[in-house]
């Protein structure tokens, strides 16, 4: 498996486990949703992924490269994972471009460029790029944010509720954006959500998450 996730327990308090031996494998290009009750530790299991926590047990590894085990931790800014969260985080400072470009501090000026380019190009921004975010819709944040998470190529992207600040047309909108793009760089995406909806819409396999505990694995056709 291009990323394995081996037997992860994790609590915040002691003898409180927010996670309970949670494993699961992700192929390379995969889409995995994590479902689950508010509470049920979805946004725990991407913050452990990310290396934003540390286990208490188990293992993570990325194309072969172990994060974390008992005996290594990758820091977060070397894990080339990129991740988007419900509230877009874009710099308002920052136009679109800019943000974009945010994470590509060590490239050229002229790789950079390219990239935010390409990346335009895949969110079908062309037109906007001097925009700055509050001058975008939330559905067109959501896809910069995106945007800004795979320019510097990650691994794997994480997205928390990517969704939910969305209305019901836009959401089915920006799921079958997000597919198409995760299938036209082959990437490999968890996304943490509370909604089946949007689970069965773009996820190849579903967890079911329930206490920290993964309780369900559906394969989705
Ligand atoms: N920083 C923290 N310190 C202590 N407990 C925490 C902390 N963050 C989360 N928790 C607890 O861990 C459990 C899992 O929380 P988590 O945020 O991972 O759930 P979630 O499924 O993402 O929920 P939601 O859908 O509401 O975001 C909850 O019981 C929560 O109260």
């Amino acid at each position: 498996m291009y990323i394995d996730i081996n037997k992860i327990d994790f609590e915040y308090d002691k003898n409180n486990l927010v996670l309970c031996s949670c494993s699961t494998g992700i192929e390379q290009g995969e889409i995995v949703a994590i479902l689950g009750k508010s509470g049920s530790g979805k946004s725990t299991l991407l913050r452990v992924l990310s290396g934003l926590e540390i286990p208490k047990n188990g293992e993570i590894t990325i194309d072969g490269e172990i994060l974390v085990s008992n005996r290594h931790f990758v820091e977060p800014n070397k894990r080339k994972i990129g991740m988007v969260f419900q509230d877009y985080a874009l710099f308002p400072h920052l136009n679109i471009i800019q943000n974009i470009q945010y994470g590509l501090m060590k490239k050229s000026k002229e790789e950079k460029e390219k990239i935010a380019l390409e990346m335009l190009k895949l969110i079908s921004l062309n037109e906007k790029y001097t925009k700055y975010p509050h001058e975008l819709s939330g559905g067109q944040q959501q896809r910069v944010a995106l945007a800004r998470a795979l320019a510097p190529n990650p691994k794997m992207l994480l997205l928390d509720e990517p969704f939910s600040n969305l209305d019901k047309d836009l959401r089915k909108q920006i799921r079958q954006d997000l597919k198409r793009i995760m299938n036209q760089q082959n990437m490999s995406c968890i996304f943490a959500t509370h909604d089946y909806e949007d689970a069965k819409d773009i996820a190849n396999r579903i967890l079911y998450l329930e206490d920290g505990k993964i309780v369900k694995i559906e394969k989705n056709v």
